[in-house]
């Protein structure tokens, strides 16, 4: 696919920034890729947006509108489901301390978990995502996929009840990661609307509130202090600066290591449904789109290239998704019922759900 967004440079954006090196390109590396993670042009030519889109969507059409092909694909095997945090569970909004679940996404997520082992896999710090999620019975990823813990209770999945899965893989990098932290902190104190936020294994550097005159600056901040640290490397997020240890895990290593914890020793005999917004997602999407395994869906509005298979276009459609999932598995429960009552001679009245799953 062709198009003036598609053409900026893809492969910078999706790979790592490079730290070191010559410092002018390098930078004007950086402020391209944090440029392009919002594509003004579409801005001014709607109708150039609107063609793009639809192409795009019939290579990653709508999960919405594909439920029955995926829980067809399925062919009966158990469905695991991986739920990314931002922009995914929670709008994005400008302040990160601030980036609520709704209590409609909560139940629904409580009411998925029922059916479906479930984890959180987020670039946030465990400890922050779950206190957004607040779901005890969900297995949770932190630190992109740098720090996983099973269920602590409720959960007919947890592997062990006595044992609770935990995985630190960057334990070694966390006096560095404080140590960064508290650089950049003094670093880009001076940029008005700069934010860094520690999330334990790796860190992040927030520019959405930075007038885009003041990104390059900020990026030669930023870079001033990682050139000293070439065990770290940088990626990039929405409007954010993604800092993590060189180790060779993400959230596709948290995937496989976590369909491993829930005691499948073959990945072939669960059908891994994995939905986010980002670019560490990519890492995920990749895994199972390179095994042939299970489902990645993207959630964006506009094109982005993706290994993901599928899209939605922002949270309020993940949480109608993760309904029909609901619903598809309750399906064959409320037949039986409705099947039970009538033999007992109760006359049954659809509800609307009922009438939905029932089409
Ligand atoms: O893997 P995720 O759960 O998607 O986490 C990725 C980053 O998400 C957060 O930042 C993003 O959301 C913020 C709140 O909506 C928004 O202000 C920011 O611009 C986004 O990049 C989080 O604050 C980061 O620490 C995560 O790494």
């Amino acid at each position: 696919m062709t198009s003036g967004y598609m053409t900026i440079s893809r492969k910078k954006l999706l790979h790592n920034l490079d730290i070191n090196g010559g410092s002018t390109e390098r930078i004007n590396t950086w402020v391209d890729s944090m440029r392009a993670s919002s594509p003004t042009h579409y801005k001014s030519n709607p109708s150039l947006a609107q063609d793009h889109l639809k192409s795009w969507m019939l290579q990653h059409p709508s999960a919405l509108d594909m439920f029955e092909q995926i829980t067809k694909a399925s062919k009966g095997k158990p469905i695991v489901m991986f739920l990314d945090y931002d922009g995914t569970l929670s709008p994005i909004v400008n302040d990160p301390d601030r980036a609520f679940m709704s209590d409609d996404m909560r139940e629904t997520v409580r009411k998925l978990a029922r059916y479906f082992p479930t984890a959180i896999v987020s670039g946030r710090c465990r400890d922050k995502v779950y206190n957004f999620v607040r779901l005890p019975e969900l297995y949770y990823a932190g630190s992109h996929g740098m720090d996983i813990k099973g269920p602590s209770k409720g959960s007919q999945y947890k592997k062990n009840a006595h044992e609770s899965v935990l995985c630190q893989p960057a334990c070694e990098f966390l006096p560095m990661i404080d140590e960064v932290y508290t650089a950049l902190l003094e670093k880009t104190r001076s940029t008005p609307g700069a934010k860094v936020e520690n999330n334990k294994f790796c860190l992040s550097v927030h520019f959405r509130c930075v007038e885009e005159k003041k990104w390059s600056e900020l990026a030669q901040k930023v870079r001033s202090v990682l050139k000293d640290y070439p065990e770290l490397k940088l990626a990039q997020g929405r409007k954010v600066l993604e800092i993590r240890p060189t180790i060779k895990w993400d959230k596709g290593k948290a995937l496989e290591f976590l369909v491993e914890s829930l005691g499948y020793t073959n990945f072939d005999e669960v059908f891994p449904v994995y939905i986010g917004d980002d670019r560490t997602d990519e890492d995920a999407f990749k895994v199972l789109r390179e095994r042939g395994q299970g489902i990645g869906i993207l959630v964006s509005k506009i094109p982005k290239e993706t290994n993901a298979s599928y899209s939605l276009q922002e949270p309020s459609e993940v949480m109608k998704f993760l309904q029909r999932l609901v619903d598809w598995k309750q399906l064959p429960i409320r037949r039986q019922f409705r099947i039970k009552r009538r033999l007992e001679g109760v006359k049954i009245i659809p509800t609307p759900t009922d009438q939905i799953c029932l089409g």
